[in-house]
C-alpha cells in the first residue's frame, strides 16, 4: 500500500553544479532489480522544481521500463536545468562534468545513458569520469552509439501488435497513421511505417523538416493531428500531450508511440479506456533504445540477436493489452500490475 507521504524514490539528489550553477537532480527510484538506468535530460524549464518533478517523474517510468523490458535493471534519471541563455562548447562541457560528478557519487548504483539534450559524445565524458557508469558512448569508443535506430524498430513492432490487437488484422497497408515529431525516432518510425504501406501524416513545430518529409513519402499535416480521425497516433515528440483535453476529443482508435510520459496525467489513462481509444504504454513502446544499449554492451549480444529482442516488444505488447482486456483493466494498471509482478519475481 502506498503511504503518500512517504517518498517511493530510493534515493534523490539535487546539487547545485560547481562548475555552472546549473540545478542537476538524479533520482533513483528503484535498484531492486539492479542499478538504475536512465537517460540524462538537459533542456530550459520554467523553475527547477519543475525539473525535479520530471526527474521523478521519468525515473518512476523508466523502473516499470526496465522491468517491463525483462532487464536486470531498475530505473533512474538525470535532469539537468538548461542555464538562461544557454551554453556555449565550453560551459556545456563544463554542465557534463558537473552531472558526470553527481553520477560518480552513486558509485555505480545508477549508470546514465542519452536523452533529449545530450548525445553518446556526453555519454562519453561521463563514461570517463564516472567509472564507467554510462551506456550508449560512440560504437568508435566501444559504446553501442545512439539508440534512435533500435527505438524507432520497437514503436513499428509496437504498433503492429496493437493494430492486431485493436483492429484484429496484422498488416498495416492503407491504415491512416499520425505521427507527431519528427527527429531522431519519429522521422524513422515514420518512413518504416510508410514502408509497411500505411498512408503517413506527420507534423513538427519545426516546419523547416517538412521538404524532406515529403520528399520520403510522408504528408505534412493541415491539421491538429490530435483530433484527427486516424487509425493510430503516434507521439513521439515531448511528454504530456495527452491531457484530459486531448484526450477527450482525439478520434484515434490507437496510440503508440515513443515519447516518454505521453499522460499529462493517470486519469488520462482511464478517460481514453473509457473512450475505447486503445493507449499503449509508452514505457513499452520506447524501450527500444535501453534494450539495445543494454543487450550490445551488457549481455554481448550481437546486432542481430538484438534486433530480434527488440522485435519481442511486438510479443510484450499484445500480451499487456491481451492481459488488460481479460481483467478489464486499463493498459497503464496492466503495465503496473505486470512491472510489479516481474520485480517480485526478481526478489522472490
Ligand atoms: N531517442 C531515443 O532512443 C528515445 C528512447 C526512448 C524514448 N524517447 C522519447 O521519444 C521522444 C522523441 O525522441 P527523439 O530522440 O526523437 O527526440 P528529438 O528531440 O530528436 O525529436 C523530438 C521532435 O519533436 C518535435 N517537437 C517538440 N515539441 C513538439 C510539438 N509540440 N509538436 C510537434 N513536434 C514537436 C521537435 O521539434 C523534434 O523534431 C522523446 O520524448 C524521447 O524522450 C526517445
Amino acid at each position: 500500500m502506498r503511504d503518500a507521504r512517504q517518498s517511493e524514490h530510493e534515493e534523490v539528489r539535487i546539487v547545485r553544479g560547481t562548475r555552472t550553477g546549473a540545478t542537476i537532480t538524479v533520482a533513483v527510484y528503484s535498484t531492486e532489480r539492479g542499478p538504475a538506468i536512465g537517460g540524462c535530460r538537459i533542456m530550459s524549464y520554467p523553475s527547477w522544481r519543475e525539473g525535479v518533478r520530471d526527474a521523478l517523474r521519468l525515473s518512476e517510468a523508466m523502473a516499470m521500463k526496465s522491468a517491463l523490458a525483462g532487464l536486470p535493471y531498475g530505473g533512474g534519471k538525470t535532469v539537468a536545468v538548461l542555464p538562461g541563455g544557454g551554453l556555449d562548447t565550453t560551459r556545456r562541457l563544463d554542465l557534463i562534468t558537473d552531472i558526470a560528478e553527481v553520477v560518480a557519487g552513486f558509485e555505480g548504483r545508477y549508470i546514465a545513458g542519452p536523452d533529449i539534450g545530450s548525445t553518446p559524445d556526453d555519454m562519453a565524458l561521463i563514461h570517463r569520469l564516472a567509472q564507467g557508469n554510462a551506456f550508449c558512448r560512440p560504437e568508435a569508443e566501444g559504446g553501442s552509439g545512439n539508440s534512435s535506430a533500435a527505438t524507432a524498430r520497437g514503436v513499428v513492432a509496437a504498433l503492429i501488435a496493437g493494430f492486431h490487437h485493436r483492429y484484429g488484422v496484422s498488416s498495416i497497408a492503407g491504415s491512416k497513421i499520425g505521427v507527431i515529431g519528427l527527429g531522431h525516432v519519429g522521422h524513422l518510425a515514420a518512413e518504416s511505417l510508410a514502408r509497411e504501406g500505411a498512408r503517413v501524416i506527420v507534423t513538427d513545430i519545426d516546419s523547416s523538416l517538412r521538404a524532406d518529409a515529403e520528399r520520403n513519402g510522408l504528408e505534412w499535416a493541415t491539421t491538429d493531428l490530435l483530433r484527427d480521425e486516424l487509425d493510430v497516433l503516434v507521439p513521439a515528440a515531448t511528454g504530456g500531450m495527452l491531457t484530459r483535453e486531448t484526450a477527450s476529443t482525439c478520434r484515434a482508435g490507437l496510440i503508440v508511440g515513443p515519447a516518454n510520459n505521453q499522460l499529462a496525467d493517470d486519469s488520462v489513462d482511464a478517460l481514453l479506456h473509457q473512450r475505447s481509444v486503445t493507449w499503449v504504454p509508452d514505457m513499452l513502446a520506447g524501450a527500444g533504445g535501453i534494450i539495445h544499449a543494454v543487450s550490445r554492451e551488457k549481455l554481448g549480444l550481437d546486432a542481430e540477436r538484438t534486433n530480434a529482442v527488440v522485435g519481442q516488444i511486438g510479443d510484450k505488447v499484445g500480451q499487456l493489452l491481451a492481459y488488460a482486456q481479460e481483467r478489464h483493466v486499463t493498459p497503464l494498471q496492466a503495465a503496473r500490475e505486470i512491472s510489479s509482478d516481474t520485480d517480485s519475481k526478481v526478489n522472490a
